[in-house]
């Protein structure tokens, strides 16, 4: 923990639901508001593995920045193990509201605004006991913002789109194709889809919504959430487009010695893909089987990131609450076909569990990634310059897919299988159509990235007064002007 932040500018408290792909978005927002915006910030943060967050505070601000980890919470028995990791997340943030209370309560210098990712909605009421704006952070796209408030507005038209598998219409938006849509809808019956309907409604009232999106990026659909009217009249809140925020590659002088980045110096530039499926995600044995043979048949060199299999097939989010590396010595050997690592010894590199990922996405040697879509690995790729190959495995991410491979244009994804295993030979050749120099279609993607990479560094830039950097102003101003009442106040 960090020294308490203190001081007369605005103090905002931040809350980090479970898991890298929230605590990493919520650490950057508050390190910006730092930084560039004057304000101070204590970010709460709820049960995440311990050694991956200690790497990550290694790069935030010393002065007028805090992390408090809250006591973890038991939900043993309000959770069934079967219950979808949506579920999880909620009844953990739900019943983490007195720590949190207490918490804020504890505080020398009471924050007046409380800023949540989108998992802890329900912790609302403790901003408006205690007098604090409150604001929501979408840790996601704004397609994504805009399909879950619209559709905990418009229940019968989420039940016609699950029952008919005909799109979801959103009003302004991009219509979501039922293959694509969040896992909650397809769960509909399931207390998955009332506890994602409840945030859509909570989201609903927040003072504001920040989104790790930009205009460039998304601007159909922020239009659509800022003056549409059907949109409009769901949302109220403004919206603020703040991205991209990313986790920064670790500047020179503090990189540690790392195993892959001295293998990836050995390499040539743009030649290899990285593999990896996010915080959570895992693959059935026979996909692992599948994807292993499907890289060794691209001839393509590559990074994996590689877990065990799920205990259940279908559990593709089972790495979620642990990372926890395996005991003994067999290793990834156990689940990969046999002979797979003497055969690419060469040409692959296979890491268990985790890797220094922001630090390969910027490393000059890879030129593409084989993603499971997760919007912070999104946006590390996009923000460096690489082509993805995206498989979405749960969540929201067959949506980032459906807006990076139609959309966007600047990736390539497999075909819909119903859930089947995806085959070798199609993983060899999505591989191929990203990294191989000569083909067309890589290079069209690649320059397609590089315009969204310098839009979103236009985006975040102070000098020219950038979008997202603006938008994230105008928070500012407000957490300032709401400051000012509270001290005057105060005084009487
Ligand atoms: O070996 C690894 C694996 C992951 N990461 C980092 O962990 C984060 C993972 O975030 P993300 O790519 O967003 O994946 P998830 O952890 O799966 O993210 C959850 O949160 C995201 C943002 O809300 C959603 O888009 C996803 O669907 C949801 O699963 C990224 O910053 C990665 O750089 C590493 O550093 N090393």
């Amino acid at each position: 923990m960090q020294a308490a932040a203190a001081g007369n500018r605005p103090h905002a408290a931040l809350l980090a639901s479970p898991g890298m792909g929230h605590l990493i978005p919520v650490l950057e927002l508050g390190k910006r508001l730092v930084t560039h915006h004057d304000i101070a910030v204590t970010i709460f943060v709820v049960a995440t593995d311990a050694a991956t967050t200690k790497s990550l505070l290694k790069s935030c601000p010393t002065t007028n920045f805090s992390i408090v980890p809250l006591p973890a919470v038991d939900v043993s028995h309000h959770v069934d193990p079967s219950d979808h990791i949506v579920t999880k997340l909620l009844v953990m943030m739900r019943h983490s509201i007195p720590n949190l209370r207490s918490a804020i309560s504890a505080l020398a210098d009471p924050p007046t605004a409380l800023i949540v990712d989108i998992f802890g909605t329900s912790t609302f009421p403790v901003a408006d006991e205690l007098g604090m704006l409150k604001y929501a952070f979408d840790t996601t796209t704004a397609w994504f913002l805009a399909t879950t408030v619209y559709g905990s507005s418009a229940e019968d038209e989420v039940a016609r789109h699950v029952n008919s598998r005909t799109p979801l219409v959103v009003p302004g938006c991009k219509p979501v194709r039922f293959e694509d849509t969040l896992d909650a809808y397809q769960a509909m019956g399931d207390r998955v889809f009332d506890e994602f309907q409840r945030v859509g409604v909570e989201l609903a009232t927040a003072d504001g919504i920040l989104v790790n999106t930009w205009e460039e990026m998304e601007g159909e659909t922020l239009e659509a959430l800022r003056n549409r009217k059907a949109l409009k009249d769901v949302v109220r809140a403004p919206v603020y487009p703040v991205g991209p925020l990313v986790r920064p590659s670790p500047p020179l002088e503090t990189n540690e010695p790392n195993d892959v980045v001295e293998w990836l110096d050995g390499q040539p530039d743009r030649s290899v893909i990285y593999v990896s499926f996010g915080s959570g995600g895992t693959l059935p044995r026979a996909q692992l089987a599948e994807l292993a043979w499907g890289l060794e048949l691209s001839g393509q060199r590559f990074v994996w990131v590689v877990r065990p299999p799920p205990v259940e097939d279908g559990d593709v989010s089972a790495a979620f609450f642990s990372l926890e590396e395996e005991s003994g010595s067999e290793g990834p050997q156990r689940y990969l076909p046999e002979g797979f690592l003497s055969r690419t010894h060469d040409r692959g590199l296979v890491v268990p569990m985790w890797a220094s990922q922001a630090e390969i996405l910027a490393h000059p040697a890879v030129g593409g990634f084989l993603s499971h879509c997760g919007w912070n690995s999104t946006l590390e790729s996009l923000t460096n310059g690489v082509p993805m190959v995206v498989w979405p495995l749960y969540a929201e991410q067959k949506l980032n897919a459906a807006l990076l491979a139609e959309e966007l244009q600047v990736a390539v994804r497999p075909g819909y299988n119903n859930g089947g295993v995806v085959k070798r030979e199609e993983i060899e050749e999505m591989v191929r159509r990203v990294m191989v120099a000569e083909e067309e279609e890589g290079k069209a993607m690649r320059e397609r990235v590089m315009e969204l990479k310098e839009s979103g560094e236009r985006a975040l830039s102070r000098k020219l007064k950038g979008s997202s950097y603006s938008a994230l102003a105008q928070v500012a101003r407000e957490l300032e002007l709401n400051h000012q009442r509270v001290v005057a106040k105060a005084r009487g």
